[in-house]
């Protein structure tokens, strides 16, 4: 028995008709109790990664299985502790929000008295509970995205997978889903695996982040380490005029560094240039060049995602 929650080797899907798979050839493990962050551009495959390990989509080689079962071919072993939360998931819109929570219940076989106690304590955290009486066409996107979520979490899971959760969510729905998931995690051990076009979000709430593009994997890896691989580090430097500007940048890139000149500020892009700090500075007040500030700044997981997702043509 392993300890891997989900384990997916070689795993690939080919639409028909399409150019090329939309996963395509994918290896990874995801371990017990982490949440990973699925990221990827639209079309990535994210979707269609998420669909096979829910055991709604066949693969069309390779293999993926949850909790060492088979999704396809033993889904109540695969699929009874998988809490899931599809993109735009179907809901009766002539029904109460309450009547599409019960149908959910009876689908998954289980008794709406009983789990009726913990889906109310829900709906009152994500502030529903005065629409539970209305119909679902006329709820806001926003509050069918948390009736969504509740839906997936009528049981606690054991693995709770979330295709864009907080899409549609204002700023303080998002963070409400995020404390929701850390606290899963932390007090119940619930593994997670989640996407979110948020990618300041999912650095937040990530141990890991699989990073995919074009059906396969770029890179899974902590978001520290990502940012250390692909990031770059970039030093601004506060000039009082044109000549000090002139001067720092002339220094910059005879040490090798690419430069920016702007207004008041020289920017100075490059390896290790924190390195350089240092001799620059000293460099300034031996010559008298007015320099009347620095920083460094790293790039965020953001600008780390962009790179490694760019499409070349
Ligand atoms: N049912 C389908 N039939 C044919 N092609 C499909 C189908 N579903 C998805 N695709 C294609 O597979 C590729 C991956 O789609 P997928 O929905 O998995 O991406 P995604 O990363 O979830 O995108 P997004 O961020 O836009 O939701 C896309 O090129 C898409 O057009």
């Amino acid at each position: 028995m392993s300890s891997d929650v989900v384990k997916a080797a070689g795993l690939t899907k080919r639409y028909r008709r399409s150019p090329r798979p939309a996963v395509d050839d994918v290896s990874f493990e995801i371990d017990q109790g982490e949440t990973v962050g699925l990221l990827g551009p639209n079309g990535a495959g994210k979707t269609t990664l998420i669909k096979m390990i829910c055991g709604v989509s066949v693969p069309t080689s390779g293999h993926v299985r949850v909790f060492d079962a088979d999704p396809v071919r033993q889904p109540v072993a695969a699929k009874s502790g998988i809490g899931a939360m599809h993109q735009s998931g179907p809901f009766d819109m002539m029904l109460p929000a309450l009547d599409n929570l019960r149908i959910a219940a009876m689908f998954r076989g289980l008794r709406w008295r009983e789990v009726r106690p913990w889906a109310f304590e829900l709906v009152e955290y994500f502030g529903l509970t005065e629409s539970l009486p209305t119909l679902c066409f006329q709820l806001s996107g926003g509050q069918r995205q948390r009736l969504q979520l509740i839906r997936a979490l009528l049981t606690i899971p054991r693995l709770l997978i979330l295709d864009e959760p907080s899409a549609g969510l204002d700023v303080p729905g998002r963070r409400q889903v995020e404390r929701f998931v850390t606290w899963l995690r932390e007090e119940h051990g619930v593994t997670v695996l989640w996407t979110s076009h948020h990618i300041d979000e999912v650095e937040r709430n990530s141990q890991r982040v699989l990073v995919v593009n074009e059906g396969k994997v770029v890179r899974f890896a902590k978001p520290r380490e990502l940012v250390e691989e692909f990031g770059t580090t970039h030093l601004l430097m506060t000039v009082e005029d044109q000549d000090a500007a002139r001067a720092v940048a002339a220094w910059a890139e005879r040490a090798g560094l690419t430069t920016t000149v702007g207004e008041a500020e020289v920017r100075v892009d490059g390896a290790h240039v924190r390195d350089v700090l240092p001799e620059l500075t000293r460099y300034c007040h031996e010559n008298a060049v007015p320099v009347s500030g620095f920083s460094t700044a790293t790039d965020s997981l953001e600008q780390v995602f962009l790179r490694m997702t760019e499409n070349e043509g």
